[in-house]
């Protein structure tokens, strides 16, 4: 999609997801997650997959993790179907050069061990590193996530704020030498004074150290400040995808506006609280979101690398529609 000369780091070739639910009572249920998507993500850059909840946006980073196989379609890390990592070597390999930040920073630590011996862990098993060189690079991937390391390195995770946890937590991507961070909400549950700061962080890693990131999140005026591309992704399916800042300044997709309509910025406000048929907001809404359930078509470059997905009229039966709510 974006025309580079190189191959991309991670591209989504129309993978779909379809979850069965089999409750105790009742009929089996499909969930359709993910329906068709392809993305494309540059070494070195970072792409935001934004939508509210339910619209199937972690599926894709847990997919691209390989936390489960795709129902359909193919992810091709460098080139490389990630179906094909068969050998305990290559998925090593893979879970080290894919990581996962997630939403809640205190999880992914474990409460019983000192902030050293999370970082010491992957620099031993994935960079072999013993003595003073693990000692140096334990102290240095603090340093890289702007920690200081006297401070940290001897406290449990309890004892550092929330934004603190979650630069441990990069730092561990760091520690193994990842290439992509999926960053699931890595910021929506730390104070409002400190997401900024965390954003810049990842944005800095991005830059100097040529880090890709998946940046996954509901917060469309956040996607700019990190991503370079920015895909909107609704019941399963994405419905616009280009440069961050020519999709929040040109919305096309009237669900992309709908998310833009309810950001409090001014500057990125595209619609005041009426639809475009003047009905009162929340009517609207629901129109935007029923008629962006159905299955979309081929994508419309409406800017440079800029697309839209127009939806097929065919409109799925109102059952299969009620799955994506
Ligand atoms: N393991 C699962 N089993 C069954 N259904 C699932 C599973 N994981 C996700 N789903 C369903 O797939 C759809 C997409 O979920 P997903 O978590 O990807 O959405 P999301 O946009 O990330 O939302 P949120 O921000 O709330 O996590 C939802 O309808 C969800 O209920």
């Amino acid at each position: 999609m974006m025309g580079e000369n190189f191959p991309p780091l991670l591209e989504l070739q129309n993978v779909s997801k379809i979850f069965t639910l089999k409750p105790f009572f009742g009929p089996e249920k499909r969930v359709e997650a993910l329906r068709n998507v392809s993305l494309t993500l540059q070494a070195g850059r970072a792409l935001a997959i934004v939508g509210e909840s339910g619209s199937g946006k972690s599926t894709v980073g847990r997919a691209v993790a390989r936390l489960f196989r795709p129902t359909s379609g193919r992810i091709l890390f460098a080139g490389r179907d990630i179906a094909g990592l068969t050998t305990h070597a290559d998925q090593m390999s893979y879970l080290r050069m894919v990581q996962m930040v997630f939403q809640d920073p205190f999880a992914a630590l474990n409460p019983a061990h000192k902030i050293r011996h999370h970082l010491v862990r992957p620099l031993i098993l994935h960079r072999g590193l013993k003595g003073d060189a693990l000692e140096e690079a334990t102290r240095q991937t603090l340093v890289d996530v702007e920690l200081d390391p006297d401070v940290t390195l001897d406290k449990y995770p309890h004892e550092l704020s929330g934004g603190q946890r979650q630069r441990v937590n990069l730092a561990r991507a760091l520690a193994v030498d990842s290439r992509l961070i999926v960053a699931d909400e890595p910021t929506s549950m730390l104070d409002v004074s400190i997401r900024r700061s965390v954003l810049d962080l990842m944005r800095r890693l991005k830059l100097e150290r040529g880090i890709s990131f998946l940046y996954i999140t509901h917060d469309i005026a956040t996607a700019h400040y990190i991503a370079e591309e920015t895909a909107v992704m609704f019941a399963g399916q994405i419905v616009e995808y280009g440069p961050s800042a020519s999709v929040i300044r040109n919305p096309q997709h009237p669900y992309t506006q709908l998310l833009l309509s309810a950001v409090p910025d001014p500057a990125v406000r595209i619609t005041g609280g009426r639809g475009e048929q003047g009905q009162p907001f929340s009517m609207h809404a629901e129109t935007v979101r029923n008629s962006s359930r159905r299955p979309v078509g081929q994508p419309a470059e409406v800017a440079s690398g800029h697309f839209v997905y127009h939806h097929l009229d065919m409109s799925p039966p109102m059952g299969d529609i009620a799955q994506h709510a």
